[in-house]
C-alpha cells in the first residue's frame, strides 16, 4: 500500500494543473497524513483510503466549477425555452400514437411565430440588463460613507417615489417609495436613502422642485448616488383588503403630503392595502385593477398632520391611479318632497287597502307585498337625514374610523343557510315586481316574510299568511326589544318585518328574499344573516318610458295609475341619491329595463351569491366573546 502510494501524484489523477483551491489543500492534507501512516499513528490508514477516494475529488471539481462560475465567469446561458421546446418536439416524433393533445402541442410548437418567441424569450433572459459601474478605487478613505448608484432606465412609467428636503441641513431625502412603481421594483431605492448626486449633478442645498427639473430633462438612464438609509422595518401585517365606505380624492385632500402620489377611490371600492408603515398614510392598490402601482391613501389613524413631499416622477405622465371625481359623485343629494307622486283623475284607479294582483296565486299565498308597507318606505325615505357615511373626508374629518370596512373572502359552505337576499331600490323601479316573479317561479326555493301589522285583519285574510297580526303593546314590545329589521308607520298602523319571520324562512331551508329601505340595511348586515345586497337601478327615463307604457305603480295609500315622464325623472332622481349615500353596501346593481333580463340577472346575482366567493365583512367571523 505505502509503495502504491508513493507512486501518486500529489494531486488526484485527472487533477488540471491549474486546479486550485480546496483540492490543492487536500492534496497537501494527504501527504500529511501519509507521512502519519509512516510514523505508524493509530488510524492514519482509514483516514489517508478515505481521503483519496476518487468521489471525494469528483464532488470537489463540481464546486470549485460552480465557485469559479458564480465569481468570475459570465452566466452560462442556457436557451432553455428553444431547447426544452424542440425536446418536447422530438419525444412527440418519437410517439407510435401520439394523442391529440400531444400532436396539438406539436403543432403549436412547431409554428415559427412560437419558434421565435421562445428565442426572443431566451436571448432576452440571457442578456445582463444591468449597467457598467466604473470600478471601486482602491483606496477608500476611512470617514467615507458608503455610497449606492443606482441607475434606473427612464419609460413612461413614474418613477413611484417621492422626495422631501431637511431644511436644517438642506439634504434630500427619499420620502417614501411606492409599491409595485419602478423604484421600488429596483429594490435599490428605500424611504430615508439620502440623495447626492442625480445625474451627475449634487443635490444638496437644492429646492426638490429643482431635484424633480433635473430628472425632467434627463433621458435615458437616470443615474442617482444615494447614500443608503439604515435596513428597513419589515412591515409588520400582512396585506389587509379593505371596502372603500367613501369617496376619496387626494387632489381635494389637503392633509395629504404629495397629492399625485395618491390614490382615488370611491365607495364601495375593494382595496388592497400593501404597505401600513406609516401610521398616516398607507399604500394601496386597488382590487381587479390593471394598474401595478399602489397610491396613498389616508390610514384610519385620526391624527394626520401634512409634511411636504413631492413625487419623484416624470411630470408630463399624469399619476394613472388619479383620477378626479365627477360632480355626481361629490356631496349630498337630498330627496326632496318633489318626489311624492302626483294623482290625475283620467288614468287612476283606487286600489283597495291590501289588494294587489299576484299575492295570492292559485293557493299559493305571497307574503311580504303589503303596498301599506311600500308606501311607509316611501314617506320614510323623504324624511331621512343625511347620513355621516355620505360624506367625503374633506367634509367629515371625524369620520376616518369609517373610511374602511376590513373584508374577507367568503364562500358559503353548502351546510350553511343560504345567505339573505335584500333588494334595494327606488319606490316604483321595480323591486316587488322582480322580487314576485322570482318568488313564483319558484316557489320551493325563494320566499318573502310575513310581516307584522297591527291593522285589523280583513275579510278573506288569515292570520299567520298575509300579516301576523299583533296587538299595538306586542309590536311596542317588540319594537323596544329591537325584533324588528325595519318597521314604520302608515295611515296610524304599525308595519315591521321582524328578524325572526326571515329566519324562519331561512330555517325551512328558502332563500328569503326581501325588500328593505337603505337606512335599514344596518340592521341586517349581521353574521348571522350574511345579507347579498342587490341594488335595482332604473335604466334611462327614455328606456323606462318605453318599457312602461302600460303597467300602472302605487302612487300613494289609496291609487294606482299609470306612469307619467315626471315619474320616470324622480325615480332616476331617487335611485341616484340612494346610490350616491349607500353603494358602499351593494354586492350587485341589476339596471330594470327589459323584465325578462332583469329576471334572469337576478335570478343569476343570487346563485352567485349562494355558490361563489364574495368579499364580506371581516366583522363576520370576528368570535364573538360572551
Ligand atoms: N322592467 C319592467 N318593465 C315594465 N314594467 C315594469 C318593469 N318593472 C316593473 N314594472 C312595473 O312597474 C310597476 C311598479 O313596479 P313595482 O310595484 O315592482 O315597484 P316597486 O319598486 O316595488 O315600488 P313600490 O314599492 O312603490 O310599488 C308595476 O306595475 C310593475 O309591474
Amino acid at each position: 500500500m505505502r509503495e502504491s502510494m508513493e507512486e501518486e501524484p500529489m494531486t488526484h489523477p485527472g487533477h488540471d494543473d491549474n486546479d486550485v483551491g480546496l483540492a490543492q489543500i487536500l492534496a497537501e492534507v494527504v501527504e500529511e497524513v501519509r507521512l502519519s501512516i509512516d510514523r505508524d499513528i493509530n488510524g492514519a490508514d482509514l483516514l489517508y483510503s478515505l481521503l483519496r477516494a476518487p468521489w471525494l475529488y469528483s464532488l470537489l471539481r463540481v464546486y470549485e466549477c460552480l465557485v469559479l462560475h458564480s465569481r468570475d465567469a459570465p452566466r452560462p446561458y442556457m436557451p432553455y425555452s428553444s431547447r426544452l421546446s424542440q425536446e418536447i418536439m422530438s419525444s412527440v416524433r418519437g410517439l407510435a400514437a401520439p394523442s391529440s393533445e400531444a400532436q396539438e402541442l406539436y403543432i403549436l410548437l412547431k409554428y415559427p411565430h412560437m419558434q421565435a418567441l421562445l428565442s426572443a424569450h431566451d436571448s432576452v433572459a440571457q442578456r445582463d440588463y444591468g449597467p457598467v459601474l466604473p470600478p471601486l478605487p482602491d483606496k477608500l478613505p476611512d470617514n467615507e460613507e458608503p455610497m449606492r448608484i443606482v441607475c434606473l432606465v427612464k419609460n413612461k412609467q413614474p418613477l413611484g417615489a417621492t422626495i422631501r428636503k431637511d431644511e436644517k441641513t438642506g439634504n434630500i431625502f427619499i420620502a417614501r417609495v411606492i409599491h409595485g412603481g419602478l423604484a421600488d421594483r429596483s429594490g435599490l431605492l428605500h424611504p430615508g436613502d439620502k440623495l447626492v448626486e442625480v445625474n451627475g449633478q449634487k443635490v444638496q442645498g437644492l429646492l426638490p422642485e429643482h431635484v424633480i427639473q433635473i430628472l425632467v430633462r434627463s433621458q435615458g438612464n437616470i443615474i442617482f448616488k444615494v447614500i443608503p438609509n439604515s435596513p428597513q422595518p419589515i412591515n409588520s401585517r400582512a396585506t389587509l383588503y379593505v371596502r372603500a365606505m367613501v369617496d376619496y380624492s387626494p387632489l381635494q385632500d389637503p392633509a395629504i403630503p404629495c397629492p399625485d402620489a395618491g390614490m382615488a377611490f370611491s365607495k364601495g371600492d375593494l382595496l388592497e392595502i400593501v404597505d401600513q408603515r406609516d401610521i398616516r398614510w398607507w399604500q394601496a392598490r386597488k382590487l381587479h385593477s390593471a394598474s401595478l402601482c399602489c397610491g396613498l391613501i389616508p390610514s384610519t389613524n385620526q391624527f394626520r398632520s401634512k409634511q411636504r413631499e413631492l413625487w419623484w416622477s416624470q411630470p408630463y405622465q399624469a399619476h394613472t391611479c388619479i383620477r378626479p371625481l365627477s360632480p355626481g359623485d361629490v356631496g349630498e343629494e337630498e330627496v326632496t318632497d318633489e318626489i311624492k307622486y302626483i294623482e290625475t283623475d283620467e288614468d287612476f284607479e283606487f286600489v283597495s287597502e291590501e289588494g294587489e294582483n299576484g299575492e295570492h296565486m292559485q293557493g299559493l299565498y305571497i307574503a311580504g307585498f303589503r303596498h301599506s308597507l311600500r308606501v311607509w318606505r316611501r314617506k320614510s325615505y323623504l324624511r331621512q337625514k343625511p347620513s355621516c357615511y355620505s360624506c367625503g373626508v374633506g367634509i367629515c374629518h371625524n369620520t376616518s374610523a369609517n373610511l374602511y370596512e376590513e373584508v374577507v373572502h367568503y364562500q358559503r359552505h353548502i351546510d350553511d343557510p343560504p345567505r339573505l337576499i335584500v333588494l334595494i331600490g327606488p319606490s316604483g323601479v321595480g323591486v316587488n315586481e322582480l322580487r314576485r316573479r322570482l318568488i313564483k317561479i319558484n316557489p320551493n326555493t325563494y320566499q318573502g316574510p310575513i310581516s307584522h301589522t297591527t291593522r285589523p285583519q280583513n275579510m278573506g285574510e288569515k292570520n299567520d299568511r298575509e300579516y301576523h297580526f299583533v296587538p299595538k303593546e306586542t309590536f311596542a314590545f317588540m319594537v323596544v326589544n329591537h325584533k324588528f329589521l325595519e318597521y314604520g308607520e302608515d295611515n296610524g298602523h304599525m308595519y315591521g318585518t321582524s328578524l325572526d319571520s326571515v329566519k324562519d324562512v331561512l330555517d325551512n331551508g328558502k332563500i328569503c328574499v326581501i325588500d328593505l329601505e337603505p337606512n335599514c340595511i344596518n340592521s341586517v348586515r349581521t353574521k348571522k344573516l350574511k345579507p347579498y345586497i342587490i341594488f335595482v337601478r332604473p335604466p334611462s327615463p327614455e328606456s323606462m318610458r318605453q318599457t312602461r307604457k302600460d303597467p300602472h305603480f302605487l302612487a300613494n295609500s289609496y291609487i294606482k295609475r299609470y306612469f307619467h315622464d315626471k315619474d320616470f325623472e324622480e325615480i332616476e332622481d331617487a335611485s341616484r341619491a340612494m346610490e350616491g349615500k349607500y353603494r358602499q353596501f351593494f354586492d350587485c346593481v341589476i339596471v330594470n329595463d327589459d323584465l325578462q333580463d332583469s329576471c334572469m340577472d337576478l335570478f343569476t346575482a343570487i346563485q352567485h351569491a349562494q355558490e361563489e366567493p364574495q368579499w364580506v365583512p371581516a366583522s363576520w367571523f370576528v368570535p364573538v366573546h360572551p
